[in-house]
């Protein structure tokens, strides 16, 4: 058995344009998401997390590449890949004229799990629907339905779970709510995996993020060491000589002169400190007369990791 609960090869999705002119979703990627992880798929809009997932699912039929599912290649073996996998859409679609219950035993049915094996009780008590158990499916707030889809997507007991924004229009008492049962299913050995466009979600939750953008996986480490890079900081410091070049004396940290008297300095908590910085400063014989810092977002590492600089580094 793999290691890897999920393993993708060059999967490259181009939507329609058969003769050229397509949009191409997914630029041929890599990534290993192994099991018992929690794997956070984070990206702007339109990056391709949803191409990927519908990829898996069996939704969107890739152009080029290979994916593994538990071990099994969703083409050579497409049945065994579809039984170890469990995904939550992003969208809400239902059987408006299905109560809660029949939803999940036509669903068990369809995997074939039989009914002495179905725990469809059980899935409701765990999403906090068992009160709406015989309640029609479209009667259901938004929150509910998102909950009854997570359960629909556990009654054949898979090892892997999928959510696709799974918070997309939920409140944040539910959310905590799903999180608790997700973090339940996690600790009970399910290998999740999430895409969300919210760095925090994924901060929270995620021991492993990818970073996916424009099609392309920019990054893929431990939550920790990202989280690093996110810590970097851009120091801009004001001075009253002119500037016509970085001194020698800051050159050994990522700097440049913007206009004729600033220096922009980039530090993280591993490569250098502001007190360090402040006295290269000095050393150079500058006179400081103001100081301000930027923080780093998820939209500057987006922009970093998809530098030319950073690309080498992140593959
Ligand atoms: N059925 C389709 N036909 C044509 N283009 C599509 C189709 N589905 C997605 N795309 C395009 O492919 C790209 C990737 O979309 P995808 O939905 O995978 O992104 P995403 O990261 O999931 O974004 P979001 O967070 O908005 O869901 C986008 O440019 C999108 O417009």
């Amino acid at each position: 058995m793999t290691k890897n609960a999920i393993e993708i090869r060059g999967l490259k999705k181009v939507y329609g344009g058969k003769k050229g002119g397509g949009k191409l979703a997914l630029k041929g990627i890599d990534l290993d998401i192994p099991q018992g992880s929690m794997f956070g798929l984070l990206g702007p809009n339109g990056a391709g997390k949803s191409t990927t997932i519908n990829i898996l699912a069996g939704l969107v039929n890739k152009t080029e590449g290979s994916a593994k599912i538990w071990g099994f290649d969703i083409d050579d073996n497409p049945r065994n890949a579809r039984a170890n996998i469990g995904i939550v859409p992003q969208e809400l679609t239902f059987d408006a004229f299905f109560t809660p219950r029949e939803m999940l035993e036509v669903q068990a049915g369809m995997y074939g799990v039989k009914p002495e094996e179905r725990r469809t009780e059980e899935l409701l008590k765990a999403v906090h629907l068992f009160d709406k158990a015989d309640a029609y499916s479209r009667t259901l707030s938004g929150g509910m339905k998102r909950r009854l889809l997570i359960a629909k997507a556990m009654v054949h007991n898979p090892p892997i779970l999928v959510l696709d924004e799974p918070t997309a229009g939920v409140d944040i008492e539910l959310r905590q709510m799903l999180w608790e049962y997700v973090r339940e299913l996690h600790a009970r050995g399910t290998t999740i995996v999430l895409t969300t466009h919210y760095l925090e979600e994924a901060e929270e939750l995620c021991d492993t993020i990818a970073i996916i953008n424009h099609g392309d996986v920019v990054a893929c480490e431990p939550t920790e060491q990202l989280l690093k890079r996110i810590d970097e900081k851009e120091i801009v410091i004001s001075v009253s000589e002119k500037l016509t070049e970085v001194p020698d004396e800051l050159k050994p940290f990522s700097s440049d002169v913007r206009g004729d008297h600033k220096l922009a300095v980039q530090i993280s908590q591993v490569n250098a400190n502001v007190g360090q910085v402040l006295a290269a400063v000095q050393q150079a014989g500058l006179t400081i007369t103001d100081i301000s810092t930027n923080e780093t977002d998820l939209e500057d590492i987006f922009l970093q990791l998809t530098s030319d600089k950073h690309k080498d580094a992140a593959e």
